[in-house]
């Protein structure tokens, strides 16, 4: 007969991913390795394109990144694509991952009304799920707190999510620093209102939270637009962009002036496309996880130099993001744009060179 956990034990589950990962982070550094089977990839590997193709891509990728990252992340659609050899092919890889002990995390975006989207902790979170992951990625748009239920069966099994708030493309930029009209949020972006719900659950957590949010790197000063402080979240950042995407060191030290520890880089294709060779993927995710990690110990001491950046955090509401909405002018022309125009890094366009 089992008996019912007792509340220490169901505290010690709903921190268990937070903890789990910064453990992981303190060990390996705070880089996570993007698996993403793009055609053109399978193609250059060598592989055909197809489930078995994307299962091999993914294995290799897994080798590398073992004992040299924080965690892996498997891009969804890339192996759903091919139906139910996808799935199981996902499935297998997954296995693998939790096999050699690595935190996992699973990109599906996945969304929607709160009584259905709970159906997928079945999927991703509960002992036995067929695609049994750390951590999952969520979109928000039916609201943050939509994903209430879906978060709490996350947390009750010791696992985490990654909820999207400033996304890495430029496209996302009006949609979330968009100011809110109504409710607790109202004359704030979309983007804080979704941090600051997200934040709410790591609330009273030492350490680490478990739920996450997503921030890229790419976004750079436009950070400030936002009124998200990313030194007040307490959960652990997911962070696309670096690379391929064009952010830069730079960019990673602005993004994330003051934080300590919780920014999980998350870089794909700038080590896949140096495979297939195990010895160079390896070598491409050493020389990353390096730049990763010295960008943000220096964005650690980030000198505040910034007094509007100063005001907006010394008036920051419980929420733990900084509330600054009214900066929020959702001007565009910040950040990623100005950027790749000003020194020919790849920005939006040419970051889709190897999309899909
Ligand atoms: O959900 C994501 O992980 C994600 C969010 C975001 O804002 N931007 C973003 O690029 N991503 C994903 O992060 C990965 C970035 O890959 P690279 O640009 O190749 O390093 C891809 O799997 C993207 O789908």
């Amino acid at each position: 007969m089992t008996t019912a956990p007792t509340s220490e034990e169901i505290r010690a589950l709903r921190s268990d991913f937070g903890l789990r990962l910064s453990n992981s982070m303190a060990k390996y550094g705070p880089l996570c390795v993007g698996i993403d089977p793009h055609r053109k990839l399978l193609t250059d590997w060598g592989y055909n394109v197809d489930a078995d193709g994307a299962e091999m891509f993914a294995m290799r990728m897994l080798q590398a990144a073992n004992g040299r990252a924080a965690a892996v992340k498997f891009q969804m659609p890339m192996f759903e694509r091919y139906g139910a050899k996808g799935f199981a092919a996902l499935e297998r890889v997954l296995y693998a991952a939790r096999q050699m002990g690595m935190i996992t995390i699973v990109d599906c975006l996945h969304g929607g009304l709160s009584t259905t989207i709970s159906a997928i902790a079945d999927a991703y979170f509960k002992p036995g799920a067929p695609l049994l992951a750390d951590a999952i990625t969520l979109l928000p748009y039916y609201g943050a707190r939509s994903l209430a239920n879906l978060i709490d069966d996350a947390l009750d099994n010791g696992r985490g999510v990654f909820i999207a708030s400033l996304t890495s493309n430029e496209e996302g930029r009006s949609l979330q620093s968009a100011i809110r009209q109504r409710g607790e949020y109202n004359g704030k972006t979309v983007a804080f209102g979704i941090a600051s719900t997200a934040q709410k659950h790591n609330v009273g957590i030492e350490g680490m939270g478990s739920v996450g949010l997503i921030v890229g790197a790419t976004i750079g000063k436009w950070i400030k637009e936002t009124g998200i402080d990313p030194a007040k979240f307490t959960g652990p950042i997911l962070s696309p962009g670096f690379g391929w995407q064009g952010a830069e060191a730079e960019d990673l030290k602005t993004v994330f002036k003051g934080t300590r520890g919780n920014v999980l880089v998350t870089v794909s294709r700038s080590i896949a496309s140096q495979g297939p060779d195990i010895a160079d993927l390896a070598a491409a995710t050493e020389a990353i996880a390096l730049d990763v990690r010295q960008a943000l110990m220096e964005a650690m001491d980030g000198d505040d130099d910034d007094e509007a950046d100063a005001s907006a955090s010394a008036s920051a509401d419980s929420a733990a993001v900084s509330g600054s909405s009214d900066s929020a002018s959702g001007s565009g022309s910040s950040g990623l744009s100005d950027k790749g125009a000003a020194d020919g890094r790849s920005s939006g366009s040419s970051a889709d060179d190897l999309a899909d």
